[in-house]
């Protein structure tokens, strides 16, 4: 593990601020992506995984916004704020500008990769000169030269015949294929950090093993860290190095892939990962998680899964975890936000077990239950604006 990361997000917040209320998207989350790594982002559909990746690059449109944290890539500033001398927060005067982020943070540094390549491809060009004008734009090529560069890139992702290709539209060419496209596109201009949110959600399993091989390929190649972010565990074993998992706007756990897999720390990913089918077991054997994920705009009161916990006791309801480092694997921190660990010092062992599953209420609002998220505690001591 090098010194620095390439890229570090710290406490980071972003909320949407609707009429309903406020959603709390992500809520506080801290990891960092290492040169050449691999890092997966996981959880639940509306766990804040989509949101948080945005948030990297400043794609937050209103109503929503990052309010808080800190995000340094390659010790620039994405994103910071400081104490004005009114008291109120304020961006830091080293923050770069919403034009530098454009000009010279995406897509030539980090690149992202949706899961809808239609979203990303305009339909009435073709697929070639779309490629071609990109590498253009962002390589200060001549017209022949990027021409030359996207037909390579193309041979390059694995597409077939790319001369004749590069001439095709985008509804010409299959799901799996547009992917890879958008993978070129990404490589173009030989960013060091790729985004890719769930790119392979939308494939069938065979053409999705076919583009995670052709990432790790590329990978290899190019030495480019990834931040993957899938709902799936199966891929996170195929193509993570390091795993944060995500539940409700937070990441409960933390850890080398290995690690994560065989001696996991958080019961969320435990969940996750009996709920996922393996060789080794039936369908019959696969235990869905109980109960529902909340709305990230009324969070349960102390610990945020504790409604659905199979480990859950009284004191989680009351206190808040922060995702603290359990373990050490292979250099990294295996942290996780649990109270059942000892570096907790928490009352658990002491706590009476909370009845989930079949009969007990799943969904119980916080409001309901403990009197709200207000009187959740906090284990790191810190202040919190909760
Ligand atoms: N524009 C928006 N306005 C209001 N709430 C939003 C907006 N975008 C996202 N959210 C909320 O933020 C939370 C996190 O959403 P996000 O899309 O990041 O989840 P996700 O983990 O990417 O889920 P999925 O696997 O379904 O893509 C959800 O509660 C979602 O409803
Ligand atoms: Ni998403």
């Amino acid at each position: 593990m090098s010194a620095e990361p390439l890229l570090r997000v710290e406490d980071l917040k972003t909320q949407f601020f609707t009429d309903a209320g406020t959603v709390r998207a992500v809520d506080g989350i801290s990891f960092e992506v290492y040169e050449g790594e691999i890092v997966g982002l996981v959880g639940e559909s509306g766990a804040g995984k989509s949101v948080a990746s945005m948030s990297l690059l400043r794609l937050i449109e209103s109503p929503g916004e990052i309010v808080g944290g800190e995000i340094t890539y390659k010790g620039e500033t994405i994103f910071g704020l400081e104490e004005g001398p009114d008291g109120e927060l304020r961006e830091r005067e080293d923050m770069l500008t919403n034009e530098e982020v454009r000009t010279r943070i995406r897509g030539n540094e980090i690149a992202v990769i949706f899961q809808d390549p239609m979203e990303s491809l305009n339909p009435v060009f073709t697929v070639g000169s779309q490629l071609r004008e990109f590498i253009e734009l962002n390589r200060d090529l001549s017209n022949g030269a990027a021409r030359q560069e996207a037909i390579d890139m193309l041979r390059e992702v694995g597409i077939p015949d790319p001369e004749e290709r590069y001439e095709e539209y985008p509804h010409q060419f299959s799901g799996g294929m547009r992917q890879r496209v958008l993978i070129a596109m990404a490589l173009a201009c030989e960013p060091s950090l790729i985004i890719a949110d769930e790119p392979t959600t939308a494939l069938d399993v065979t053409v999705e093993g076919q583009i995670i091989d052709l990432v790790d390929e590329l990978q290899q190649k190019y030495d480019t860290s990834f931040i993957w972010v899938t709902h799936d565990m199966g891929v996170v074993a195929e193509i993570c190095d390091r795993v944060n998992v995500m539940y409700l706007g937070e990441i409960v756990e933390q850890a080398p892939v290995d690690e994560l897999f065989y001696d996991t720390k958080h019961p969320y990913t435990d969940a996750l990962l009996d709920s996922m089918p393996r060789p080794d077991r039936t369908v019959d054997e696969l235990d869905p998680i109980t109960g529902v994920m909340p709305e990230a705009i009324s969070p349960p009161s102390g610990c945020r899964f504790h409604p659905r916990c199979p480990d859950a006791r009284k004191a989680c309801k009351r206190i808040h975890p922060e995702n603290r480092e359990v373990a050490r694997a292979e250099g990294y921190p295996h942290r996780a936000a649990c109270i059942k660990h000892d570096v907790f010092g928490s009352d658990y062992e002491e706590s009476v077990p909370i009845e989930n599953g079949a009969g007990a209420d799943q969904q119980t609002p916080a409001s309901a239950t403990d009197g709200g998220r207000g009187e959740s505690e906090r284990t790191d001591g810190g202040e919190h604006d909760e």
